[in-house]
């Protein structure tokens, strides 16, 4: 997901403005974190150009060495743009807020990133959609909540959240979630039978993909999408490419000048992706339609979840809500799908985190008991393990605000509206002033049995605010079924042919190599 959170922010710089005069007069020429401290402790902010900046030539130094890192690993594709560690190693340099070589300014550290979230606007802007905006206004479909803006914005989220965002209903999806759970657990069974040992299950990344696919798409659609068989259905497989199509074009689309677009082909290759996205998410919403309409001239009474709930119980117009569908089913996918990557791998690679999380997961009754969302609201342990992976690996490592209606003043400089702010979660998250052992997968950190907590914005990987995530609720529920039951059931271990898994940028934090895990089963496991 998430091309949008930062790939339209590295375009934007501050909306082409140029920089206001400075309300006091520049401090001496020094680099870094001094700096910064001296713009801190001043009376009257300090203006925008003194910040520390990242030179261009540093920036490209960079770029280019992390593209060059992972080409050598035989890893670069058009996504894999920077490495993340970039954001570490800009804090070291120049302090927690700086301006990087486009002129974004950084935000990179729990306070200052807390200090500008509360500053927030009423309708919060991310970024610059205008490339999303333009497909759907060539094809004449709605805005959804990564493309609207202002009040409009504001009323979608009061429509969409009803059913997804408060707890009580989200509790709702437990049985269609633990469905697609059961199916996945039945693929784990395949694939590792088909491994020469009998255990190992190899590309994890595909499998986890087509789990998150299938469960958000039973959520939103009510419909299953059977990705967990052996053989995918040919419509749900081209949708599958169609999404990749769409952002592994995304980058060259947005660089390019428009008189580019007739001369190379990724223009044309982005909006194919767009187009099929779209065909798959309007055909199903069409199918729900004409089945409610059925119901409705048969007297009978419309049951149903969230797309029942879109088309019957809202004013929404079916055009926005083809926008909106297919935007929440993007972003329900590499989220969780990634989140689930990273947190198997660090369970395998930490056996004594894994056996305290299977005493208590175990706890909720026999094996072949489903948990229910209320079973995993008293796992204090669970949910700990999955904030802690989320810390260690924010699926979206960088996010962005723009302040579009005043200049704010942050970290006492005054920055001018329309100025692109880049929140440097990544190196948040890794604070060892926030977190101690930063490195070290800690889910003990997050229990609330009386040791201190961390700083609040230490890490907020579904970020804040009336725009944070809509999905948060679902994708927890999501996280939490799954673990329970995969770590009741099997033992996961490292396949001893890998090594190291490192985490890259690809607008969403992916690991650096395909993921292989040993799944054993379980000796008091009782259920086939
Ligand atoms: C581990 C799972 C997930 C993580 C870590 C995650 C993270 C995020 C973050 C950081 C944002 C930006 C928030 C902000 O700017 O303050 C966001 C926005 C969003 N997410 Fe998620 N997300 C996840 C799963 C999902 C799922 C499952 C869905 C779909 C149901 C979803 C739908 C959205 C939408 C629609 C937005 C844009 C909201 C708006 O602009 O109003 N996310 N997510």
């Amino acid at each position: 997901m998430a091309a949008w959170l930062s790939w339209r922010a590295v375009r934007l710089g501050n909306g082409g403005r140029l920089l206001p005069r400075p309300l006091a007069p520049a401090p001496a020429v020094c680099r870094g974190a001094s700096r910064v401290a001296s713009a801190l402790q001043a009376d009257r902010p300090r203006a925008a150009e003194d910040l520390p900046r990242v030179s261009f030539p540093e920036f490209i130094y960079r770029l280019g060495r992390s593209h060059l890192v992972l080409t050598l690993k035989g890893n670069c594709t058009q996504q894999s743009y920077a490495s993340v560690t970039h954001q570490i190693h800009n804090k070291q340099r120049y302090g927690p807020i700086y301006r990087d070589a486009m002129g974004h300014v950084c935000v990179n550290s729990p306070d200052l990133l807390e200090e500008l979230l509360r500053k927030d606007e009423k309708f919060p802007c991310r970024a610059d959609m205008a490339l999303w905006k333009e497909f759907r206004d060539m094809k004449g479909f709605g805005y959804g909540p990564f493309t609207v803006e202002g009040e409009r914005w504001y009323n979608l989220r009061v429509v969409l959240n009803k059913r997804l965002l408060h707890p009580k209903d989200s509790a709702q999806y437990d049985g269609v979630i633990n469905e697609v759970v059961t199916d996945f657990i039945k693929k784990i069974r395949y694939l590792r039978q088909c491994s020469p040992t009998g255990d190992v299950v190899t590309d994890l990344a595909n499998e986890f993909y087509l789990f998150s696919l299938e469960g958000i798409a039973a959520i939103l659609f009510e419909t299953r999408l059977s990705c967990l068989e052996k053989e995918i259905p040919a419509g749900t497989q081209e949708f599958i490419n169609a999404i990749a199509l769409m952002f592994t074009n995304s980058m060259a689309a947005h660089i390019m000048p428009k008189w580019g677009r007739s001369l190379l082909p990724h223009w044309d290759r982005y909006i194919a992706g767009w187009d099929g996205i779209f065909i798959f998410a309007k055909e199903l919403i069409d199918r729900k339609m004409e089945l409610i309409q059925q119901r409705l001239d048969n007297e009978q009474d419309v049951e149903g979840e969230y797309l029942t709930y879109l088309l019957s119980n809202t004013q929404m117009s079916t055009k926005d809500i083809y926008g909106s569908v297919a935007e929440l089913l993007l972003a329900g996918v590499d989220t969780t799908s990634n989140t689930l990557i990273w947190a198997l791998y660090q369970l395998s690679k930490n056996p004594e985190v894994q056996n305290r999380l299977y005493e208590e997961v175990s706890s909720i009754g026999p094996v072949d008991r489903l948990p229910s969302a209320a079973d995993v609201t008293v796992l204090p342990y669970l949910r700990a393990v999955i904030k802690e992976t989320l810390r260690m690996y924010p699926v979206v490592p960088t996010n962005a605000r723009i302040m579009t209606e005043k200049d704010v003043v942050i970290g006492g400089y005054h920055i001018p509206k329309n100025t692109t702010f880049l929140l440097s979660h990544y190196a948040i998250s890794h604070d060892k002033d926030t977190f101690s052992d930063s490195m070290q997968f800690r889910p003990e950190r997050w229990l609330r049995d009386g040791r201190e907590r961390p700083h609040p914005f230490g890490s907020i990987p579904f970020g804040f605010g009336v725009r944070g995530c809509v999905g948060r609720r679902i994708a927890e529920l999501e996280m939490y079924l799954l673990l329970t039951q995969l770590i009741r059931r099997f033992e996961i271990q490292p396949d001893p042919s890998m090594g190291e898994v490192k985490s890259i940028n690809r607008v969403v934090l992916v690991p650096d190599q395909q993921l292989n895990l040993r799944f054993v089963d379980r000796r008091r496991e009782t259920a086939a």
